[in-house]
């Protein structure tokens, strides 16, 4: 077996290891980089990029559709499967081969292939062909797809994102279990497609939202174009010679069916891939997930002795907050801290943002009122607004008026704490939220702002006056303001 030694290895090539790497080498030459799989990082080959892919087909398949209540006809919207796919695989590949190019500039001897364990805290076994000891480790696994045994009754008719984005063409039917962000998005894509699907839940969540209104208005709103049942009672799932029957208890009338679909597929979370590392041998205290206790500021894991360890964990793997973005500054602030062992800072971590791409759109910004109420312990000290979507101007003319958003401030200072949006196109408007949060803007100081018109931005005016109302440091809305231009 091969011995080696680095100063700094780098377990995972995704994105949380990719911007740990370039920050570790901006410190010193002897990283090593690892990784067992396949290049070009999950995000762009079977996650946000893919994904968003289809979802751009689909949504053009539904404006087309959609178009009728323009007064325009269109005449007939055939969906070519090979086509879609052929577009998704295309485009999926110009971000991968991106993400290749970028990695040409790590030079050859700082790679290594192969699956790394631990052997001892300081000490990696690659594939049994290289023993790796390091001054610093970051733990950069990632995450994959997990499902409830229930399941595995659909045989090799169970798939995962992963295997969508290598379909040639586009099934007739698919079972989609679990309504989280993967399952909503596939699933709504899937079904714009001309796919057959039903989606089912436990529990009635939906999405990431956690305000029950929220949760209701999206549980009807998805219901009207597809069907969903967030709190399902599913029997049985078997495979059959080419397909997969599932029995259930259908939503509304309860009655008992068995419909037979080509894949079910496993939307039901992720796990982070800290399991097949022999974490055990890492000398790291771990949760009681078998993931190890970590400060989401340094990125530092803890020893089971409780002191600062050598090794660190970003991304996917420390299952903090698994989305690109933060992967990407977890990667970085571990990747300088393990550069400089005696000399370990504080990085700078963002507010909370989420945002799913379903129409309409989800998105969680700060903390959720129920995060907020635990905070605060009760005290009445949080004052929340809010907005429909049915009448909003804009959303109007573009035929897209459904949504509400719930805004969350603090009483006394006025400052702006969070909020749960569902609507049109509220990617954008929750950046905007998420930039006032950065700046701890107060409620008077985001209406402040110029609002143009006629915009969704002027939804979210309504929204901020009516929390401000709230707060008791405006008026009530008593009637649309009409000074602002119609359909605010
Ligand atoms: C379908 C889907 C859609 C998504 N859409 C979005 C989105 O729109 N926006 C968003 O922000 N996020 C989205 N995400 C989440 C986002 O993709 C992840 O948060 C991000 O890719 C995590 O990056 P990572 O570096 O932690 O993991 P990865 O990119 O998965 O990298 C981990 C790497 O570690 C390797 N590895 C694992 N174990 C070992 C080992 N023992 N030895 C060596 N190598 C190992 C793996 O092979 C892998 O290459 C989506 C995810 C999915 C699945
Ligand atoms: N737009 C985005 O940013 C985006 C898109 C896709 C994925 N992601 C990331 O990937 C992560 C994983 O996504 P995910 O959708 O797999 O997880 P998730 O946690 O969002 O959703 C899992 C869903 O499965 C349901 N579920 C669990 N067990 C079930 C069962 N036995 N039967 C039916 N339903 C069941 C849960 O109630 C939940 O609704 C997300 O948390 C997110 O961070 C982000």
């Amino acid at each position: 077996m091969q011995q080696r030694h680095a100063k700094i290895a780098i377990i995972g090539a995704g994105s949380a290891g990719l911007s740990a790497w370039h920050a570790a080498r901006k410190h010193t030459d002897e990283v090593v980089l690892i990784e067992a799989g396949t290049y070009g990082t999950t995000c762009a080959r079977v996650g946000c990029m893919p994904s968003k892919l289809l979802i751009a087909a689909a949504n053009a398949a539904h404006n087309a559709r959609k178009a009728e209540m323009f007064g325009i006809t269109v005449k007939q919207v055939v969906i070519k499967g090979e086509a879609v796919m052929a577009r998704v695989k295309h485009e999926r590949d110009r971000f991968v081969s991106n993400v290749m190019k970028s990695m040409k500039t790590i030079p050859e001897s700082n790679l290594l292939r192969g699956h790394a364990r631990f052997i001892d805290p300081h000490t990696l076994v690659i594939d049994e062909h290289t023993r790796l000891t390091a001054e610093a480790i970051i733990i950069a696994t990632g995450s994959r797809p997990t499902w409830p045994k229930l399941l595995e009754g659909a045989g090799n008719r169970l798939i995962i994102n992963d295997d969508v984005f290598n379909w040639e063409t586009l099934p007739a039917s698919v079972a989609v279990i679990g309504p989280g962000v993967i399952g909503m998005e596939l699933g709504q894509a899937l079904s714009r497609l001309g796919v057959k699907t039903r989606t089912f839940g436990v529990g009635g969540a939906i999405g990431p939202f956690q305000s029950e209104k929220l949760r209701q208005l999206a549980d009807e709103t998805f219901n009207r174009e597809l069907y969903l049942d967030a709190d399902a009672n599913l029997d049985k799932i078997e495979q059959t010679d080419n397909a997969v029957a599932i029995t259930f208890f259908e939503r509304d009338r309860g009655q008992k069916l068995t419909e037979t679909f080509e894949y079910v597929l496993a939307a039901t979370g992720r796990r982070p891939n800290v399991d097949q590392l022999a974490i055990e041998q890492a000398g790291l205290k771990l949760n009681k997930h078998g993931v190890p206790e970590f400060n989401r500021f340094t990125l530092q894991c803890l020893s089971t002795q409780n002191t600062p360890s050598h090794i660190f964990i970003a991304g996917d793997a420390n299952q903090s907050v698994p989305l690109l973005h933060e992967a990407i500054t977890e990667g970085k602030i571990a990747g300088r801290n393990a550069a400089h062992l005696d000399d370990v800072q504080v990085g700078q971590r963002n507010v909370p943002l989420a945002i799913v791409f379903t129409e309409p759109q989800m998105a969680i910004v700060g903390e959720s009122r129920t995060t907020l109420d635990t905070r605060y312990g009760g005290c009445g000290c949080i004052a929340e607004g809010g907005v429909s979507f049915a009448d909003q101007g804009r959303a109007l003319v573009m035929g897209e008026n459904k949504g509400y958003f719930e805004l969350y401030a603090e009483h006394g200072s006025g400052q702006f704490l969070g909020a749960e949006l569902f609507g049109p196109q509220v990617e954008h408007i929750a950046h905007l939220l998420a930039w006032a949060l950065e700046q701890k803007l107060t409620v008077s100081q985001m209406l402040a702002m110029p609002f143009y018109h006629p915009v969704l931005e002027e939804g979210l005016r309504s929204g901020l006056r009516d929390l401000q109302a709230n707060l008791q440091q405006g008026p009530a809305i008593t009637e649309h303001c009409m000074e602002c231009g119609p359909g605010d």
